[in-house]
């Protein structure tokens, strides 16, 4: 059973380096890494746009909730997709199971990081923009995090000593 408060989640919009930074948290704290990106795609049984086109968004987001709500680990760093916002019952149970961590970035550096929206599988709605969906994700971020990093800017080793001075 995973125990309180001794994970860490990061959350934030696609591209902030959920993924890129938490491996390398994971290694200078003598951590674990889950990438539940990689749990969804085991469990859907393709690649991620590949799930989201079969089962559509709404589909997705409930195998994704699935997922990180059972997710069970302990000294551990977990990156979740930038969806995972989406569930309630996810996120308040990596709450209950660990510290979340923000990676703050602004829409400028998000869309410069992101190439085809489609072909990495983002949860985006029929006709919403890139700009749509941070306008409407980030009040989630702010909701969920216990701890909020701002890394525009900054590259990948000073985003990873940024985030350790901030634990
Ligand atoms: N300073 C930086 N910090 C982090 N990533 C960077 C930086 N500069 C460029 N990148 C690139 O931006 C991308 C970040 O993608 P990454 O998959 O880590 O994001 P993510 O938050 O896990 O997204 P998702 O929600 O889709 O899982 C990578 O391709 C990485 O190489
Ligand atoms: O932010 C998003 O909408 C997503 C991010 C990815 O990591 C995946 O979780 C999925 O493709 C959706
Ligand atoms: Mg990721």
């Amino acid at each position: 059973m995973a125990e309180k408060n001794n994970n860490y989640i990061l959350i934030g919009m696609p591209g902030s380096g959920k993924s890129t930074i938490g491996v390398l948290l994971a290694k200078a704290l003598g951590y674990d890494f889950v990438d539940t990106d990689l749990v969804i795609q085991q469990k859907g049984g393709g690649l991620l746009k590949e799930i989201i086109a079969r089962i559509g968004n709404d589909g997705f987001k409930q195998l994704e909730e699935d997922v990180n709500a059972s997710i069970d680990v302990n000294k551990s760093v977990i990156a979740p997709g930038g969806s995972a916002v989406y569930s309630d019952k996810a996120m308040r149970h990596f709450k209950e199971i660990g510290t979340i961590i923000y990676l703050k970035l602004d829409y400028q550096t998000v869309k410069r990081r992101l190439g085809n929206l489609k072909a990495r599988g983002v949860v985006l709605e029929k006709g919403q923009t890139l700009r749509d969906l941070y306008n409407e994700r980030i009040p989630y971020y702010e909701k969920y995090a216990d701890i909020t990093v701002k890394l525009d800017k900054l590259s990948i080793g000073n985003s990873l000593e940024k985030v350790l001075e901030n634990l």
